[in-house]
C-alpha cells in the first residue's frame, strides 16, 4: 500500500509552484501521468526525501517515511527508495561500476565486501559486466538506462520510483525495456511508481494511473478500465 499526501511549494525569484497531491493505492505498479509541469517529478522527489514538505505523509505498507503530523521525516538514505532520475543523471566521471555503487559508498570509504558482491551481481544481471569500467558516455541509451536501474536497486529498495525511464530511447527499445521492467518489478516483489507522459508506458505497465495537472490529482483509472486509452489521450 502506497499512501501519499504532500503539500509543498518551490520557488525561485520569478516563479512559484504549489504541489498539493494525495493518492493511496494497493496497485503494485502505479503511474503518475500528466503534461509537462504538472508536478510529477516534484512528487517523486518529495517521496524520496529530496524536497522539504510543508505538510503531509508518505507511507509504504504502513511504514511512515514522512509524517509531518507525527514529526517523522526519514533522510533519503533511510527511506529505502530506489530512484531512477529523469535523464538517468549518471555521473559522467565515474565508471559504470562506481555509478551503480554510488549510493552505498560513503565519501572516500571503500565498498564493504557484501555491498561489493551485490554491486557486481547487479552489474552482471543487467548485462553490464563487459563495460563495468567504462564511463557512461561510451554506452548506448539502453545500456545507460540499465546502469540507472542497477543504481536504483543497489540500496535494496522497498519501492521503485521511475522518472520517465524510457524518454531517451527509441520505440523498439522502449517496448523491449518496458517488458523487462515489468518482469523485474514482479521478480523483486516491490511496488513501483512511474512518471510518464507517454500513454503507451501507462497502458503497458500500470495497474492504476493517477492523472495529474496543475500540481494535483485530477482523476484516477484502473488498468482494466475500458476508457483508459481514451482518457490518457484526452488528458492535457
Ligand atoms: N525550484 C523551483 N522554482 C520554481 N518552480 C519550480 C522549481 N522546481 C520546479 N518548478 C516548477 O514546478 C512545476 C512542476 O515541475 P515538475 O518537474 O514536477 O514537472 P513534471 O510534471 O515532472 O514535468 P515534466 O514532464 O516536464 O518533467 C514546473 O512548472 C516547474 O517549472
Amino acid at each position: 500500500m502506497i499512501d501519499v499526501s504532500l503539500q509543498l511549494s518551490v520557488s525561485d525569484k520569478r516563479r512559484r509552484f504549489d504541489l498539493d497531491i494525495a493518492f493511496a493505492t494497493d496497485a503494485p505498479f502505479v503511474a503518475l501521468y500528466g503534461p509537462s509541469g504538472a508536478g510529477k517529478s516534484l512528487t517523486l522527489q518529495a517521496m524520496a526525501g529530496l524536497l522539504p514538505v510543508r505538510a503531509g505523509h508518505v507511507k509504504l505498507n504502513g511504514r511512515a517515511l514522512l509524517d509531518t503530523a507525527a514529526n517523522i521525516d526519514l533522510p533519503p538514505e533511510a527511506r529505502r527508495v530506489g530512484y531512477l532520475f529523469q535523464h538517468y543523471a549518471l555521473f559522467p566521471h565515474l565508471s559504470v561500476r562506481d555509478n551503480v555503487a554510488f549510493g552505498l559508498t560513503s565519501w572516500r570509504k571503500r565498498l564493504k565486501a557484501d555491498d561489493a558482491t551485490r554491486v557486481d551481481e547487479l552489474i552482471e544481471s543487467f548485462g553490464l559486466t563487459a563495460m563495468a569500467r567504462s564511463r557512461p558516455a561510451t554506452l548506448s541509451g539502453g545500456q545507460q538506462q540499465r546502469v540507472a536501474l542497477a543504481r536504483a536497486l543497489a540500496c535494496n529498495p522497498q519501492v521503485l520510483l521511475l522518472d520517465e525511464p524510457f524518454a531517451a530511447l527509441h520505440t523498439t527499445l522502449r517496448r523491449q525495456l518496458r517488458a523487462e521492467l515489468r518482469d523485474l518489478r514482479q521478480r523483486l516483489g516491490i511496488p513501483a511508481v512511474i512518471v510518464s507522459h507517454d500513454p503507451e508506458d501507462v497502458i503497458a505497465l500500470a495497474d492504476e494511473v493517477f492523472l495529474l495537472d496543475g500540481g494535483g490529482v485530477q482523476s484516477s483509472l484502473k488498468a482494466d478500465d475500458p476508457g483508459l486509452r481514451a482518457a490518457l489521450e484526452a488528458a492535457p
